[in-house]
């Protein structure tokens, strides 16, 4: 058995991305152009500054020459030096206005992916809405408001920018809150705003960059346009727009007093393109930030999370009459898991299988209270070891849950943070729950991946997600659940996306996690003949509801039709390979159930605070 390669080689992983990508073309002339801005705002005045300003009626007007290659204005003064000197004005105003758009749109945004239902609808809408205007209008508008000045004009450009990176924002902060690492990080315990800070915003950072700095480009033409209309910079101040404006004015005497800022602008809006470019390519690799100050669990928190521990032989999981329900299109609530009853026992093993779309993960996911706000989830009782998972969770509860559940996903590569590597995430919950100090829970953490059989450990926690192989990462991700004290593992599908040898591995590793703590394992899977040969007892699931359950070496005596058919499908030793395989009873798409719609308005009940 032998795990397919690692995505990059140890070599290339030592390498900085920084300098990796400044060896390229793209990078390389990013980071000399941007040398050259800062160096020429610098020291631009100093060097350039009196030839800017020294008038000389003997020159004036005077074409371009080589004592003076853009040529002089009115007054005689060198434009050259002029375009050099205004270098200052027009980068300072522009990353200002930059500033101002990329820091009120993330805080807009990120404030609208946290409100409720009805208020975020109503941000969204006024942030579509100031959408649907031309940014360039906008800005024209607000430099009315706030006067023509430099001053103004940067209010004006900043703040026509916040609707881009507002919707940017949520549209992102949106996606990624939904993906399987960040449910983990929840499972962990992890507050809302760290997981925003910790999970959502890093992964925005490349996309955010990018736009930062291609709109940035767009900033400073739109100050070129606000200064040549006189809206921007006012005389005697001067900045690229301005000057752009006076050489047009005489294009025809000496094209060079327009050409001449002209090029300034177009050079300085293609460099913050590449550079954009470069933090892009770079921030995939980098985004390995610090940990944020670590909140060690307070001994009282985890003496009352152990407080409250019930006995080691009562049931892990207990759900009676289950009902999830979501909303459709026009706000109604749909019924998706009608009334399903199960418990799972101390250390036991139980499969669930069905078809595509029968209610197994929304199931699980209500088990661990990890579904969105927007669904409705109603049981007669719905626990975890003791804990009640409809009613809003303790501090203490939600370390111990932390603690004791842990989930494995189907798609190992967005079941782990891109962002942050495999040690900041397996500490994660030990440093969070336990108080473990770093070197204690590296410690664990080696242990652990030892433990799911990954070689070299203290090198791969030092490594990202998309440095490990596939079948690598679930591992991982059964490593992260052996850091705490797991009573239950959810394993949704956990070999889906692994080819069939890695398949093996993972439930191997699976297997002996179980053996070796003891806890329960609800494993879900399409594929009855895995869950039949690793469970003890295995659970039907069919269109929101359980139609059968029975003891895995008891599976030739299903009586369900649809259990039967699920059996007939699996080839075995003596299968006919000539013939096609059975059909599970092929159902007419009248006798499909008719969802059912619930009365009564969406509650958010069950959800985790
Ligand atoms: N957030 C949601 N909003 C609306 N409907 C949802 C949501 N999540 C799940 N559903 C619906 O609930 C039903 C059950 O989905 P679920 O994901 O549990 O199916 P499943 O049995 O796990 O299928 P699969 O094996 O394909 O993952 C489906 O009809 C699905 O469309």
């Amino acid at each position: 058995m032998s795990t397919r390669p690692t995505t990059s080689s140890p070599t290339a992983s030592r390498r900085s991305p920084v300098l990796d990508r400044l060896r390229t073309p793209r990078g390389l002339t990013g980071a000399i152009g941007a040398l050259l801005i800062i160096v020429v705002a610098v020291v631009g005045p100093t060097i350039w500054g009196s030839a800017a300003d020294t008038t000389s009626v003997a020159d004036r007007l005077a074409g371009a020459s080589l004592a003076h290659p853009f040529g002089t204005d009115e007054l005689g003064r060198d434009v050259f030096a002029r375009v050099m000197v205004a270098t200052r004005v027009s980068v300072l105003l522009t990353l200002g206005a930059t500033a101002i758009s990329v820091v009120g749109g993330v805080l807009l945004g990120a404030v609208a992916t946290v409100l409720p239902r009805p208020l975020r609808r109503l941000v969204t809408a006024l942030i579509d809405i100031l959408l649907s205007f031309p940014w360039l209008l906008m800005a024209l508008f607000f430099s009315v408001i706030w006067g023509a000045s430099a001053t103004g004009a940067m209010l004006a450009v900043g703040f026509a920018g916040v609707p881009t990176f507002a919707r940017l924002t949520y549209t992102l902060a949106s996606s990624l809150i939904g993906r399987d690492y960040v449910k983990a990080a929840r499972i962990a315990g992890v507050g809302q705003a760290e997981v925003l800070v910790r999970h959502v915003m890093p992964n925005m950072l490349p996309p955010m960059l990018v736009n930062a700095a291609v709109s940035a480009s767009g900033t400073l033409l739109a100050f070129a346009g606000l200064s040549f209309l006189g809206l921007g910079v006012q005389a005697p101040e001067y900045d690229w727009g301005r000057l752009l404006g006076l050489g047009i004015a005489r294009i025809y005497g000496n094209p060079m007093a327009a050409i001449g800022p002209g090029i300034a602008l177009v050079v300085c809006g293609v460099i913050f393109t590449q550079l954009g470019e470069l933090w892009n390519e770079s921030s995939k690799r980098l985004l390995g930030l610090p940990a944020p100050a670590r909140r060690r669990g307070s001994r009282a928190a985890i003496e009352a999370a152990t407080a409250a521990v019930p006995t080691e032989d009562a049931p892990v999981v207990e759900v009676r009459d289950l009902r999830v329900a979501f909303p459709d299109r026009d706000g109604r609530l749909v019924e998706r898991v009608h009334g399903i009853s199960l418990t799972i026992m101390p250390g036991e093993v139980v499969g669930v299988v069905g078809e595509s779309g029968s209610g197994k993960s929304v199931s699980a996911m209500a088990i661990a209270a990890l579904l969105g706000p927007d669904s409705s989830v109603q049981a007669s009782e719905l626990s975890f070891r003791g804990i009640d998972m409809t009613a809003p969770l303790t501090k203490a509860e939600r370390s111990r849950l932390g603690l004791e559940l842990a989930m494995v996903f189907q798609d190992p590569l967005t079941s782990l943070n891109p962002s942050l590597t495999i040690g900041k995430q397996l500490r994660e919950t030990v440093e969070v729950h336990e108080g473990l100090s770093a070197a204690e829970s590296t410690k664990r953490a080696e242990a652990a991946l030892e433990s799911v059989r990954i070689p070299l450990p203290a090198k791969r926690l030092k490594q990202f997600p998309h440095e490990l192989s596939g079948g690598m990462r679930q591992r991982a991700m059964i490593g992260m659940g052996l850091m705490g004290r797991p009573k239950l593992l959810i394993a949704d599908e956990p070999t889906t996306a692994l080819d069939v040898t890695v398949q093996r591995q993972v439930l191997r590793v699976l297997h002996e996690a179980q053996e070796q703590t003891g806890a329960a394992i609800l494993l879900i899977s399409h594929d009855i003949a895995l869950v039949s040969g690793f469970c003890d007892r295995i659970l039907v699931m069919k269109d929101g509801r359980i139609v059968e359950s029975l003891d895995a070496d008891r599976l030739h005596e299903a009586r369900h039709p649809y259990t039967r058919g699920l059996i007939a499908c699996v080839p075995d030793m003596t299968s006919d390979r000539t013939m096609p395989l059975p059909v599970i009873g092929a159902i007419d798409e009248e006798d499909l159930p008719v969802p059912e719609l619930v009365e009564g308005p969406i509650t958010t009940e069950g959800q985790r605070a």
